[in-house]
C-alpha cells in the first residue's frame, strides 16, 4: 500500500475541501485505490503555512478558523506564507496548488509549479493560469523531471472532460467543441431568470464556493477565455493565446434581456467555443448567445456545466457535470492523483 505525502498550496474553499476528504475517506481509499494521502505542509497567502514531514491531522485542518494567521495556533505553524519551503521542503511528493486563478500572466501559480516540477515532484492543480498561459512549458519541465502535471479540474471541475476526451475521443476526429464553461456565470443566469438582481445573484454564488476571488473573471468571459485555450490546445493540438479567443461576458444582459428570452422560447447562455474551419484556422470565441429552448445547453442551470465536442465519426459528444463547487473541485485533485497513482503502478 502506497502513502503518498502530500503538500496544500492555497487553503481556501478547494484544498480545504480536499482536507475533508481525507479526513473522513483515507481508510476507504487504502482499500478502494490502494493509497492513502498524508498531508505534510500548508501554506496559505492569508493562513499562514506549516511544515510536518509528520503529517498533520487533516480533521483538524479542515475545521481550521479563516482567520489571518491561523496556521500559526498549529505547532510549528507560521504566520507567513512560506510556499517555497513547503513545496521544497515539506518532504512532499505531490503538491496540491489551488491559490487563486491569475488570468493575466498565472503567476505566482505556475512559479509554484516550476518549484514543485524541477525537484520531480507530482503537481495537481485546479488552477487555470499555469495550463492556459504556461502549459507547453511546463508540460516539458515535467517529463524532463520525471513528473505528473495534472489539471483535470482546471476545464469543469470534477466532472471529467479533459482526460475523458484526450483518452476516449482519440481517433474520433474531434473539430471543435462548444460549451458552457463557468458554473459562475450560468448560475447567476439561472438565478437572474428566477427573479434575482444580478449582484445578488454573484454574492449568491460567491457565498456557494463557486466564483473566482474576482468574479469579475467570471461574469466578464475571462475564465471562459482560458477553459477555451486550455480545451483546444489539449485536444486540438492548437496552440492558441488568450488574445486569440475574442471574448465576451454575460454583465451586458438585463433583467429585461431575459425575459425578452423567455418570452420567444429561447435562453441566453455564456458559451465558450472553438472550431477548426475548413482552411484549417481556428475560430474561437466566448460570448452570450441566444439559445432555444430545444438546443442541448438551453436546460443547463446553476452550476453545472456541459461541453458538446464535435466529431466526425460520432456527431456531437456532450458531458455534463458540475462546473465548480469545493467538494467537486477537490474530487478533480483526487482523479488526478488516481491518474498519477494508476499510471505508476499499473504499467
Ligand atoms: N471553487 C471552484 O469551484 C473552482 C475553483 N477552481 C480554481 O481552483 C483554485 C482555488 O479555488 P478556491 O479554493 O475556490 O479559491 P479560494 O479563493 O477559496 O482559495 C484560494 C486560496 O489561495 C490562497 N492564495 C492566493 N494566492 C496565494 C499565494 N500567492 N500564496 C499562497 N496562497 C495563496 C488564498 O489565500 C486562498 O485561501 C482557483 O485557481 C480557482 O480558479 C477551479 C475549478 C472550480
Ligand atoms: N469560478 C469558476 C470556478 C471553476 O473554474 C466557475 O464559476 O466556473
Amino acid at each position: 500500500m502506497t502513502e503518498y505525502n502530500i503538500a496544500l498550496v492555497g487553503f481556501g474553499g478547494v484544498n480545504r475541501a480536499l482536507a475533508q476528504l481525507i479526513a473522513e475517506r483515507n481508510q476507504a481509499w487504502k482499500k478502494q485505490l490502494g493509497f492513502s494521502l498524508k498531508i505534510v505542509g500548508i501554506s496559505d497567502l492569508f493562513l499562514g503555512s506549516i511544515v510536518a514531514p509528520q503529517g498533520l491531522d487533516a480533521g483538524l485542518l479542515s475545521k481550521l478558523p479563516a482567520t489571518k494567521g491561523a496556521l500559526a495556533q498549529l505547532p510549528g505553524g507560521q504566520v507567513e506564507a512560506l510556499n517555497e519551503q513547503v513545496i521544497k521542503d515539506s518532504g512532499a511528493d505531490i503538491i496540491a496548488e489551488a491559490t487563486f486563478t491569475n488570468p493575466v500572466d498565472g503567476e505566482p501559480a505556475s512559479t509554484f509549479c516550476r518549484w514543485a516540477l524541477e525537484q520531480g515532484k507530482h503537481v495537481v492543480t485546479t488552477n487555470k493560469g499555469p495550463i492556459a498561459l504556461h502549459g507547453a512549458e511546463l508540460k516539458a519541465l515535467a517529463q524532463r523531471n520525471q513528473a505528473a502535471f495534472e489539471y483535470e479540474g482546471a476545464v469543469m471541475s470534477g466532472t471529467p472532460v479533459i482526460r475523458m476526451a484526450k483518452q476516449s475521443l482519440a481517433g474520433s476526429e474531434l473539430s471543435g467543441f462548444e460549451g458552457i464553461l463557468n458554473g459562475t456565470s450560468n448560475f447567476v443566469l439561472t438565478r437572474m431568470d428566477a427573479g434575482l438582481g444580478f449582484a445578488e445573484a454573484v454574492a449568491e454564488a460567491q457565498a456557494l464556493g463557486y466564483a473566482e476571488a474576482d468574479p469579475t473573471a467570471d461574469v466578464e468571459g475571462f475564465d471562459v477565455r482560458l477553459k477555451v485555450v486550455i480545451l483546444a490546445n489539449e485536444l486540438l493540438g492548437a496552440q492558441l493565446t488568450v488574445s486569440d479567443v475574442s471574448c465576451r461576458g454575460i454583465s451586458g444582459l438585463t433583467a429585461a434581456d431575459l425575459e425578452q428570452a423567455r418570452a420567444e422560447g429561447a435562453r441566453w447562455k455564456l458559451i465558450g467555443s472553438a472550431q477548426r474551419l475548413a482552411d484549417g484556422s481556428l475560430q474561437a470565441s466566448v460570448e452570450p448567445r441566444l439559445l432555444p429552448l430545444a438546443h442541448p445547453l438551453a436546460g443547463i442551470g446553476g452550476a453545472i456545466n456541459a461541453v458538446s465536442f464535435n466529431t466526425e465519426l460520432l456527431g456531437a459528444v456532450t458531458v455534463s457535470g458540475p462546473g465548480a463547487g469545493r467538494i467537486e473541485t477537490a474530487f478533480a485533485l483526487l482523479s488526478d492523483i488516481i491518474h498519477i497513482h494508476q499510471s505508476r503502478t499499473c504499467r
